[in-house]
């Protein structure tokens, strides 16, 4: 399975950006890949104000061009993510789109971005989204994938629960900032990676020193021994991968970490409410 990781320099607008995708889009499917993933909010600038300005339905041009795409360029699409608009609430949403243009799946990011770090970042996505509240799996030609945005890769039960599914790789459509990125990005790609023994996918914005947040870039993929596999720098580019899922099967099977759990002691109840 190879995937294109594409680190695209978000502009201002939808209009603008969709003008961007499509190139990159174009040079990316040039190297036959089977999946093209954008980074968190490629639609309009990762910011508070530009949420509900710009949010969208699942039927917005912006999102059905998307669709085309695929279809034009027979591959899947997992198309970053985009504020959209459902019934009164504004989500952080990921769309997915199969080879024959279908909207397959979408994840809305469940944990929302609440932090406040004295001297670093503040952003407070709970002003303006909503949280998601399902978990999300779609079926490939090799193998299920997970996807989650960005702040949920925090939260290892949220991986867990994927691999549990079944997912054999995560997709994450992301934007760390200056704060958190040089601190926890890719020590968290390598973490979830090696807990759950499967690829990992971080898909960032290029940097914009000028924007409101400065994404920290990066773009990365880890695999299932804990290993970065590519890793971008700031600036717009894309990052080729091939994900060998024989190579994760003979990981899980030399060391056979999921199988080790003592399920028999685990409880969920022992870790909530506390
Ligand atoms: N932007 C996010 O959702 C998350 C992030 O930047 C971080 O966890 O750090």
């Amino acid at each position: 399975m190879k995937l294109a990781l594409i680190q695209m320099q978000v502009k201002n607008t939808p209009e603008e950006n969709l003008i961007k995708a499509k190139t990159l889009l174009a040079e990316a499917a040039a190297e036959k890949i089977d999946i093209a993933v954008f980074p968190e909010m490629f639609a309009c600038p990762y910011d508070n104000s530009c949420f509900p300005r710009f949010a969208m339905d699942k039927d917005d041009p912006f999102l059905l061009e998307m669709g085309n795409l695929a279809l034009e360029h027979g591959i899947y699409i997992v198309a970053g993510s985009v504020p959209e608009k459902f019934k009164d609430k504004i989500y952080n949403t990921s769309f997915v789109f199969d080879p024959k243009g279908h909207r397959i799946e979408k994840h809305r990011k469940m944990h929302l971005f609440d932090i406040n770090i004295e001297g670093g970042q503040r952003f407070m996505e709970s002003d303006v989204l909503t949280p998601g509240e399902d978990f999300t799996t779609f079926d490939t030609p090799w193998g299920k994938l997970g996807l989650m945005i960005c702040y949920d890769i925090r939260f290892p039960e949220l991986a867990r629960l994927l691999a549990l599914q079944g997912a054999k790789g995560i997709i994450v459509p992301a934007a760390f900032n200056m704060t958190t990125g040089p601190a926890h990005w890719e020590l968290s790609f390598r973490a979830r990676a090696l807990d759950n023994q499967l690829y990992m996918a971080g898909i960032a914005p290029a940097r914009d020193n000028s924007a409101s947040y400065v994404a920290w870039g990066h773009t990365i993929s880890t695999d299932p021994w804990g290993r970065v596999l590519v890793q971008l720098e700031e600036k717009e580019e894309i990052a080729f991968v091939e994900w060998d899922l024989e190579y994760l099967e003979k990981v899980r099977r030399e060391l056979p970490l999921l199988q080790h759990r003592r399920t028999d002691l685990y409880r969920l109840t022992d870790i909530t409410n506390r």
